[in-house]
């Protein structure tokens, strides 16, 4: 089993770059979601992993391959990597049975048939073999879209937003199924996902991009727990950048001091995420200006000296403009110095 790896991959259209030098590794056996706003470049990536366009600079190599570079280029076709695009088009006219076992070509027909049954039993769907595609629910034909990408064992499989469309009860089920048995598959898979939460709940590694460009990559804990620059905390959910400065080892914020002692002085920025504000007696003084029942908890904003913040707490103990005492829990906030 080999990693793809991808680096320094530039992609233009015309003078504008919707990639630019961007270098990650997919590993076998383990998912990496990329994780971007809308146009930062996720799709050019999946079709430039699949040979679908080619790279302007950089490479990507399959082990010691190279698929792609600035003077050569492998075929989609011939390169192990296997696609799953949002709308998983099946073939309309194949039966279920016949779309699986198209990805399985130079096989006798039945040993085939017999593959692509064990592989639709998989994902229980074999007792609809003989369905066509239009008789299967959404969440079905998606399972057999994956089925026949995976019947081809590719080493590389790339699923651009798989779970759009479906609703969320069939989410759930698509997914557990699904991420198992392509960590088992041995197959290194990305996945494209606007989905925050599906990513740091299922990927074992992400790509964070920004405008063609990797912010910053890792497991989900530490992507979260160490953001390399407020930017890339914002790709992780919601987030307060509060402006502060560093004196001496304190940093003060309109929401109280931290202690800053691995900071130089000067003006910094400073991460904030619901869950690292507290409800705190010996806190400073704020304003209740929301209050929105989360389901799990209560999502509060909140005021103090003209700036607002966002606290998440469990119990609804408090009503618009009822004053609260807050603190910032300092192993939570991350400080950055202020780029100018
Ligand atoms: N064929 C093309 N011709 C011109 N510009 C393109 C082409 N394909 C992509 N782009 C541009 O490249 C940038 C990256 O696009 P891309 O589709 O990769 O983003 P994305 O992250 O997948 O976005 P979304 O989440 O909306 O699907 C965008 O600015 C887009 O307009």
């Amino acid at each position: 089993m080999t990693d793809l790896v991808l680096e320094g991959v530039t992609r233009r259209y015309g003078a504008k770059a919707a990639v630019e030098g961007v270098g990650f590794t997919l590993r076998p056996g383990r998912i990496t979601a990329l994780l971007g706003p809308s146009g930062s470049g996720k799709t050019t990536l999946m079709r430039l992993i699949a040979g679908l366009e080619a790279v302007g600079a950089g490479t990507i190599r399959l082990g010691d391959e190279i698929l792609s570079s600035a003077d050569l280029h492998t075929p989609p076709e011939t390169r192990g990597v296997g696609l799953v695009f949002q709308d998983y088009a099946l073939f309309p006219h194949l039966s279920v049975l016949d779309n699986v076992a198209f990805g399985l070509g130079g096989m006798a027909r039945k040993a085939r048939d017999a593959k692509a049954l064990a592989l639709l039993d998989q994902v229980g769907l074999a007792d609809r073999a003989r369905n066509w595609p239009h008789d299967l629910s959404g969440g079905e034909q998606q399972r057999v879209a994956l089925m026949r990408a995976m019947a081809r064992e590719p080493k590389v499989l790339l699923l651009d937003e798989p779970f759009s469309g479906l609703d969320r009860h069939l989410k759930g089920a698509v997914r557990d199924f699904l991420f198992p048995a392509l960590r088992v598959s041995g197959a290194a898979v990305a996945i494209v996902t606007h989905d925050v939460d599906e990513a740091l709940l299922l990927a074992d590694d992400l790509v964070l991009l920004h405008q063609g460009r990797v912010l910053q990559s890792g497991t989900p804990v530490d992507c979260y727990r160490e953001p390399v620059s407020p930017e890339a905390a914002r790709l992780l959910g919601e987030v307060t950048v509060l402006s502060g400065r560093v004196e001496e080892g304190v940093a003060t914020t309109a929401f109280g001091i931290l202690p800053a002692t691995d900071q130089v002085d000067g003006e910094v920025e400073i991460v904030v995420r619901p869950e690292s504000v507290r409800l705190d007696r010996a806190g400073v003084l704020a304003k209740v200006v929301g209050v929105r029942f989360a389901g799990q908890g209560f999502d509060y904003r909140l005021e103090r000296e003209g700036r607002t913040l966002s606290l998440r707490a469990e119990e609804g103990r408090a009503d618009v403009g009822d004053t609260v005492t807050v603190s910032l829990d300092p192993a939570a906030v991350r400080l950055f110095p202020k780029s100018r």
